[in-house]
């Protein structure tokens, strides 16, 4: 595989930093600020200082000025590190948002008056092209709107929105029939249905989510966010009480003075869970960039922090785990008939069928026999393909040709009064099912006369990566509308857990309700018409870039690479968020400690000097403890910007395990990190305070 793909970008090149910084400010907007509560509480914080500033330039506050004016400033600073680190992770997004947007360039198309007719066309812009309109394309150019493929074949490079430099086949029929705006024809000429109202096209889609202008908060997120706010609502309630509390001590203790707003205003952003409110948004958004790093677009958040508590992975077989280029490589006979009986009944059989087993078989016979396609009759009549019936054929000259699976094949020929089924069909059938081909029946009217053995090929490597799916507790099991023998020989090769044969669409999303039923989150990736009710169904739903149109439609997530394993980094990504988020909580609220023995004392030593005594830190002054406090607590969070945006380290190890040590490093971690961090921030402040 050529491999391509965004060329990574470093975070803290210029390109990068640059905006972001511009960015940054422009976030401070409170129309937006808002969005994030626990920040936008620190930005209040900061403007309430900033006044109490200019007021005692006046000669009218309760602290110096060049304290508040500190003071103030630092908390300006923590509210834009915050708005930076969410700028940084969008930055990348971006920058290939706007490449993307530079290749979609104004495109032109033949719209076609009639579909049937590809030579009736009128010229228009892409923009003007709607869902169902039916366009030419030919060869040399670009495609001008999302679609399927409606007649003919063509070789398309799609490496302006895949990265892929290899061209990809894309045929009418079949689970090959999508085509992207945006991607050339290359070779041949086809005709498209479209299927995407002009802006809601995938490159559109595709560049929205990656600007994180469609971002929307997950659950997760919601419910962490949820806390925080309950946890500052707290702080504040604290730090409301504790001005009148000391206005009655001073009283009280006949001594000292009251503390100040610009105080209490430093304490109440010191204990507010900052660290994690500021990076929240950041992690998210980092996490979903290192995806598309991979090849990978997730069209929501929410699929890939789901993506890191998957138990259960349903794959379809066909394009999934195996190459999906069915195709016919022998006609075997059964009950006395001839070779040559079989292949010409497939043909006839496949004259019209525009799947590419279908065509597949018409070239077989064509290679073999020399059997050429004849002109149809009048009263010629298609059975299409569907994965209902898992037949078809056609009706022509008084006959009724078929093909389909052994078991649909025989039901049609008993129904049609056919009298026995040939005794060694049972045989050949099992012979190449079990060699993990698909055999299709060929009958003519009520007699069934042969075999097609449709062969297809296991994807290279992926044994080792279901390996690893299982090490990392998640059950892998491939669904297939394909009959058990088949489908055992390929679970087998491929090394499926489990396996579930003869599987009809509904069946696929009934395995998948059942699994979410019994408690677990239920990932599926497919490629087919046939998948995409089962994709809407499950939490993860991973489509093949290659698929059909609604396959993609009904998945959150789409593998530009079309590999079915692409899951195991999907889960890494999402495994990796909801730990970073966890341990930059555990580290916020554990840094607390820390502050109350910094600011605590500081606060109330004028009134209770025994109070000095918890100034353990040994720090310079009351005003050094708060301001070095104040400047710790907008630092940290600079300082760890780079974990949020990179993502704890994922090792495959327990749960449990794993809990213990992030809340050894994280937990206790922040709690000594801040002791340390403030008394050296205090050796240079206290000497100047
Ligand atoms: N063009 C065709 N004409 C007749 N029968 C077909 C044709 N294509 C497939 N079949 C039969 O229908 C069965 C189900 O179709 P298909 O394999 O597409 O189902 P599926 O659920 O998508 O399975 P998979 O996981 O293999 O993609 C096949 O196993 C085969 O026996
Ligand atoms: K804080
Ligand atoms: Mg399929």
């Amino acid at each position: 595989m050529t491999k391509h793909a965004p060329q990574p970008i470093s975070i803290f090149d210029p390109q990068i930093m640059r905006p972001a910084l511009i960015e940054s400010f422009r976030k401070l907007d409170p129309r937006t600020l808002w969005r994030n509560p626990v920040m936008f509480m620190v930005e209040i914080a900061s403007i309430i200082t900033l006044a109490t500033f200019f007021m005692s330039l006046a000669g009218a506050g309760e602290e110096p000025a060049w304290f508040t004016g500190l003071v103030s400033l630092w908390l300006w600073l923590t509210v834009i590190f915050a708005t930076f680190s969410e700028a940084l992770a969008e930055g990348r997004g971006k920058a290939r948002a706007a490449s993307l947007r530079k290749t979609r360039t104004e495109v032109m198309a033949k719209r076609l008056n009639k579909p049937e007719f590809g030579s009736d066309f009128t010229v228009v812009g892409a923009n003007q092209l709607c869902k169902d309109d039916y366009i030419l394309v030919e060869a040399g150019e670009l495609i001008a709107g999302d679609g399927d493929v409606f007649a003919g074949a063509a070789l398309v490079n799609e490496a302006a929105v895949t990265g892929e430099s290899a061209p990809v086949v894309r045929e009418s029929g079949g689970d090959r029939s999508a085509v992207t705006g945006g991607t050339k024809v290359i070779a041949n000429a086809i005709i498209v249905r479209i299927t995407a109202n002009p802006g809601e096209t995938f490159l559109d889609r595709m560049i929205s989510m990656i600007e994180g202008a469609k971002r929307r908060k997950t659950p997760n997120e919601i419910a962490l966010e949820v806390l925080l706010i309950a946890l500052t609502a707290v702080f504040l309630l604290v730090c409301a009480n504790i001005s009148p509390l000391s206005v009655y001590s001073v009283r009280a203790a006949g001594q000292g003075s009251p503390v100040s707003l610009t105080v209490l205003v430093a304490l109440f952003v010191c204990l507010a869970p900052t660290t994690i409110a500021a990076l929240l948004p950041a992690i998210g958004i980092a996490g979903m960039d290192r995806l598309f790093q991979k090849n990978v677009i997730a069209l929501s958040g929410r699929a890939i922090e789901a993506a890191g508590d998957v138990n259960v992975l349903l794959l379809d077989k066909t394009g999934t785990i195996t190459l999906g280029n069915r195709e016919a490589v022998e006609f075997i006979p059964v009950g006395g008939h001839t070779d040559k009986e079989v292949a010409e009944a497939a043909l006839m059989a496949s004259l019209t069928d525009e799947t590419p087993e279908g065509r597949s078989i018409v070239v077989l016979a064509k290679q073999k026999y020399g059997m050429k396609a004849e002109a149809l009759a009048a009263d010629a009549e298609t059975v299409t393909f569907s994965a209902e019936t898992r037949l078809s054929g056609l009706n022509a000259g008084g006959r009724q040709y078929r093909k389909g699976a052994s078991d649909s094949t025989a039901a049609f020929v008993k129904s049609l009064g056919g009298k026995s089924i040939p005794g060694d069909l049972e045989a050949v059938v099992d012979k190449v099912a079990r060699a993990g081909a698909t055999p299709l029946v060929v009958s003519c009217d009520a007699e069934i006369l042969g075999v097609v053995n449709l062969k297809d090929i296991i994807k290279g490597g992926i044994q080792e990566r279901f390996q690893q799916l299982r090490s990392m507790g998640i059950k892998t099991v491939m669904i297939t509308g394909d009959n058990p023998l088949t489908a055992a020989a390929i679970a087998a090769e491929a090394q499926v857990d489990d396996f579930l044969a003869q599987a009809k669409p509904e069946e696929k999303l009934r395995l998948i309700r059942e699994n979410q039923a019994a408690g677990y989150m239920v990932a599926m990736t497919g490629d087919g018409t046939n998948d995409a009710p089962a994709l809407a169904q499950a939490d993860v739903a991973v489509a093949m870039n290659t698929g059909t149109q609604p396959a993609r439609e009904a998945a959150n997530i789409i593998d530009l690479d079309s590999n079915p394993t692409k899951l195991l980094d999907i889960v890494e990504v999402g495994k990796q968020i909801l730990m970073t988020r966890g341990n930059l909580t555990t580290f916020s609220i554990s840094n607390d400690i820390a502050k109350y023995f910094a600011i605590v004392p500081a606060m109330m030593l004028s009134v209770y000097p025994q109070l000095g005594a918890l100034n353990i830190m040994g720090l310079a002054t009351p005003m050094s403890a708060i301001l070095s406090a104040v400047i710790f607590n907008a630092v940290i969070i600079l300082l760890l910007v780079p974990l949020a945006l990179k993502g704890t380290k994922f090792r495959p190890m327990p749960a449990e395990k794993l809990l213990i040590n992030n809340l050894l490093i994280y937990g206790l971690g922040g709690v000594i990190a801040p002791f340390v961090g403030i008394k050296a921030i205090d050796m240079v402040v206290g000497l100047f305070v």
